[in-house]
């Protein structure tokens, strides 16, 4: 059964699903690195939200873990790339707590052109200081958008909805749906000259690092006001921090910091800053929504195999997961066979061609392929999987191509993979059996019909008399048992391939030997 840890505060509904699925659950929240890294190989799941660091020493020493999920968007605090490295998927929930963010977001606007924290604040304190609290209205002001995702779209829906003029600078914002969410597309100074307001919405990347820094602060409007419900690092702390004691900018909300828990900042100083602690994505609902929806993909991935909102792996939808299991074989075991093959020649891996025809030509291919590479790459790099096969194969310069053929074919569904070394071209082709048992049915275009099988030996040679009585007292001579022997020719007297399926591993030593009986070309130990 497999076990997940939850290591932030994720609602209860994560773990009711958990276990009506059979996965067997821990919680514990707010573990030091230390002692997350002391038990986290135990675990084949982690459940997060952004407290929980995922580290390259975390990964190194997580053995069992097949996938991490992200009740929420954000995923700079896992380091993805280690992650892919290791095999590990990593998933988010991208829509789950957009509506709850966005109102932060719009409740932080409101906050800072009214300043009801400070307002609240002094009445509180029974001081009833009308005089002192004079606001600013939103309607007709320009809002400017930075970044118009998921969640900047819904911040443009309301702000429209109030009245507001809006800006929005995005470099994947298309015309069309400017038009469609009423905004106006503009560039970085466009909205550093014009807007009454500016809030955030990009993720923390290198082309946003630090995107409102003391240069482009400092080309803002006067009097602007200035929301970060996205991320730390957006913005320049300290250069906001003078440029609102200046009286440039009138204000700042801010929902993230450059270092979270933030202990101190000098923005808190300053009377027209409103702060919160990353609560942008918490309410009841979002909550509920992420953890519902991280647990149902967790739980699909480790017991269907099926793949929603994977950061480093392509999407294997619920219903796809049974209908793609025998194809996953089948390209793995396809894989394999050419990877074994080629190491054994010893030609670097160059181009690697797959082609589906039939019905594997309907299918959602990506996984397909990545199985493919994954036991391509096996023989030749430790530790590949589905998840990084791909990065693995581009890393050491190898390209790959998928072909989808809509043509006839011989057989119902088909495989092939085609490898190009500096040596040699080779290709495999396979296909389902009964639409369930991988089977291998041509090789270097000579036609064979075989059943993959835990251990085999693929030998070519001449097609001429003599070869199979020696091959097979050779075999007997070493106690090897042969299963199933099967043989194919490209022409009468040509070049002739036999694949046969052994109880154990065939030692070098009896390789080499086969290797030296007439007629034979080499002969390759083959196991999957
Ligand atoms: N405060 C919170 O609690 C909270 C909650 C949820 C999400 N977030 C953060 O909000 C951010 C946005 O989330 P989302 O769901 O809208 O993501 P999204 O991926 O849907 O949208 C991000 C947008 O940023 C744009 N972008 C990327 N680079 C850009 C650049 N250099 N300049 C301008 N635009 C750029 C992208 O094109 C994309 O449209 C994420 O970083 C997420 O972690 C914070
Ligand atoms: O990226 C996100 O989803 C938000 O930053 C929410 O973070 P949280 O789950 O720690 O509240």
């Amino acid at each position: 059964m497999p076990k997940v840890l939850i290591s932030d505060k994720l609602s209860p509904a994560a773990v009711e699903i958990f276990r009506s699925r059979g996965i067997e659950v821990d919680i514990k929240t707010g573990l030091s690195p230390a002692d997350l890294r002391a038990i986290i190989g135990e675990y084949d799941g982690l459940a997060i939200r952004s407290a929980t660091k995922v580290t390259k020493e975390l990964l190194d020493v997580a053995a069992n873990l097949k996938v991490v999920g992200r009740a929420g968007i954000g995923v700079d605090n896992v380091d993805v790339r280690s992650a892919t490295a290791r095999g590990v998927v990593v998933m988010n929930t991208p829509l789950g707590n957009t509506i709850t963010t966005a109102e932060h977001a719009i409740a932080m606007m409101f906050a800072l052109a009214r300043q009801l924290p400070e307002a609240s604040a002094s009445t509180k304190a029974g001081k009833w200081e009308k005089n002192r609290f004079m606001g600013v209205e939103l309607t007709a002001k320009v809002l400017g958008l930075i970044g118009c995702g998921n969640i900047g779209s819904i911040v443009a829906d309301r702000a429209v909805g109030l009245k507001m003029r809006v800006l929005a600078y995005d470099p994947y914002l298309s015309e069309k749906r400017a038009l469609e969410l009423g905004v106006e597309k503009a560039d970085l100074d466009a909205i550093l000259a014009r807007a009454d307001f500016i809030t955030l919405h990009t993720p923390l990347t290198e082309s946003t690092r630090n995107i409102l820094s003391r240069e482009t602060l400092s080309r803002t409007k006067k009097g602007v006001r200035i929301i970060n419900c996205a991320r730390g690092g957006l913005v320049d702390e300290e250069a906001l921090a003078d440029l609102i004691k200046s009286g440039h900018i009138a204000g700042a909300a801010l929902d993230v910091f450059e270092v979270e828990p933030a202990k101190e900042s000098p923005l808190f100083a300053l009377e027209n800053v409103v702060c919160t602690p990353h609560l942008g994505a918490s309410t009841a609902e979002a909550q509920e929504n992420v953890a519902l929806q991280v647990a149902e993909q967790m739980s699909d991935f480790l017991l269907t195999g099926a793949v929603t909102n994977a950061i480093n792996m392509a999407s294997v939808s619920a219903e796809d997961a049974p209908r793609l299991k025998p194809y996953l074989d089948l390209c793995k075991s396809l894989g394999a066979f050419a990877g074994q093959l080629t190491q054994a020649r010893e030609g670097m891996l160059r181009k690697v061609t797959i082609e589906y025809e039939g019905q594997a030509a309907h299918l959602n291919t990506k996984p397909l392929t990545a199985a493919m590479l994954a036991g391509l790459v096996s023989p030749m790099m430790e530790g590949v999987n589905m998840v990084n096969a791909g990065v693995m194969a581009r890393e050491h310069g190898i390209e790959v191509a998928e072909t989808v053929h809509d043509r006839p074919t011989e057989y119902l569904t088909l495989v092939r993979v085609t490898v190009e070394t500096d040596k040699m071209t080779r290709s495999v082709a396979g296909t389902l059996f009964a639409g369930q048992r991988p089977r291998i049915v041509e090789i270097k275009g000579i036609k064979v019909e075989a059943d993959f099988a835990r251990y085999m030996l693929y030998v070519t040679n001449q097609d001429k008399p003599g070869f199979i009585g020696r091959f097979g007292v050779t075999l007997a001579e070493h106690g090897i048992n042969i299963a199933t022997f099967h043989l194919g020719r490209a022409a009468q007297g040509g070049d002739a391939i036999c694949l046969v399926s052994v109880d154990e591993p065939v030692p070098e030593a009896v390789l080499a030997t086969v290797r030296g009986l007439p007629l034979v070309v080499q002969a390759t130990g083959l196991a999957f």
